[in-house]
């Protein structure tokens, strides 16, 4: 099978479709991959990382309004459809896969114009506008929630989940572990703020970093996000030694291996993380991002919230002495642990990417 890979910007378009290849690879081991993304995403980083060829397009979002940077963006548009077009007909592909971001719209389209099957992936609840567009042209449509299957045409619409699920049980929490440097008695909490990181959890650790040296039975792995990383590192070195029970990393690259290892999860609320943890069963505390279209991380985390599987800190409340109350309450309460991972357990869908290589198969059979 030959596949074309497209999605961009956020790692949470990019991981999704970087699991479907695995399971594809997994499935068929000849399979040969093309992945066209945009050089100023993430994905210019992360898919090279992973082995997959990347080539890339030139895009850019459209604003709400009509404005002249709206008539570049067209015809930025219309160029990239036809750069991708002759990557496609030189690449020869069964399939192309699109999971979101501007990058998807001229690649999935072009792959339409060519009469090649496609399959768009939506991660959130509430779709975002590049899938809402391609939905018209596409073959298929899988969806990760089912409250979205009311946004896309029924006839070719499938509730799969995220394929990022699939993903992380593949992880191995010996592997993890040992990257962090953590034994087995230590419980680890993770903390990250979606795939860029994010300055209000940054600033609510950071109040509180000093006292984590009291919770001796955890360590805490708090990942900052690659743009914040250098100034964080230097707010730490004012604050003199760290307690020994934490680590500070830019990025984790093998993230499948540390969630597996991980016991609570304090983060954002983006659709692929918590696809992962609900896979997984890991308690969280979830801070929505209050930046994002139709607030849809907060709808994301309120979900789980009713479920029992988390509790939801919003922004404005955010401080580092909520935080730690928050979590000061599932980890002196292992009843209350158990619970929220069972409640985690019960929202994950583990065989979403093996449900869309299954989708893929029948739509190049059907070609
Ligand atoms: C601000 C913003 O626009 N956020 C959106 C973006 O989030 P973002 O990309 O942050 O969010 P997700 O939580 O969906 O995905 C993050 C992915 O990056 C991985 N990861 C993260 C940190 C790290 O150090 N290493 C690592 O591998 C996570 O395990 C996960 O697979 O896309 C999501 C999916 O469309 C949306 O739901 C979010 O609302």
């Amino acid at each position: 099978m030959r596949v074309v890979l497209t999605g961009g910007g956020t790692g949470g378009h990019i991981y999704p479709a970087l699991a479907v290849a695995r399971e594809v690879s997994r499935q068929n081991p000849q399979a040969a991959f093309l992945y066209i993304g945009s050089k100023k995403g993430l994905e210019a980083g992360l898919v090279p990382r992973s082995n997959i060829p990347f080539q890339s397009v030139e895009i850019s979002g459209l604003k709400r309004k009509l404005s002249l940077d709206n008539l570049k963006s067209l015809w930025k548009f219309v160029r990239a459809v036809g750069d991708a077009k002759k990557m496609l007909r030189e690449f020869k592909p069964d399939v192309v896969i699109g999971t979101g971001g501007y990058v998807c719209g001229p690649v999935v389209y072009a792959a339409s114009r060519l009469g090649i099957p496609t399959l768009i992936h939506e991660q959130n609840v509430v779709p975002g506008l590049t899938n809402k567009f391609l939905s018209r042209s596409a073959t298929r449509v899988a969806v990760s929630f089912k409250e979205s299957l009311a946004h896309f045409p029924p006839s070719k619409t499938v509730l799969t989940g995220n394929p990022r699920a699939t993903e992380v049980m593949h992880g191995n929490a010996e592997a993890g572990r040992s990257f962090l440097g953590v034994d087995n008695n230590k419980k680890i909490v993770l903390i990250f703020g979606g795939s860029r990181g994010a300055r209000a959890i940054n600033e609510a650790v950071l109040s509180v970093v000093t006292q984590l040296g009291k919770y001796a039975e955890t360590h805490f792995v708090y990942v900052t996000g690659d743009v914040h990383f250098e100034t964080i590192s230097a707010q730490l070195r004012e604050l003199g030694t760290l307690p020994s029970n934490i680590s500070v990393l830019p990025f984790v690259h093998n993230m499948p291996d540390v969630l597996a290892a991980t016991h609570v999860l304090v983060g954002r609320a983006g659709a692929s993380t918590l696809a992962e943890i609900t896979a997984l069963g890991v308690p969280s505390i979830l801070i929505p991002s209050p930046y994002v279209t139709n607030n849809h991380q907060e709808k994301n985390a309120r979900g789980l919230e009713r479920a029992g599987a988390a509790h939801v800190i919003v922004e404005r409340e955010l401080t580092g002495e909520s935080l730690l109350l928050s979590l000061e309450n599932i980890l002196a309460n292992p009843a209350k642990w158990e619970e929220m991972k069972n409640s985690a357990l019960s929202l994950g869908m583990p065989q979403a990417a093996t449900e869309i290589v299954r989708q893929l198969e029948a739509i190049t059979r059907k070609k």
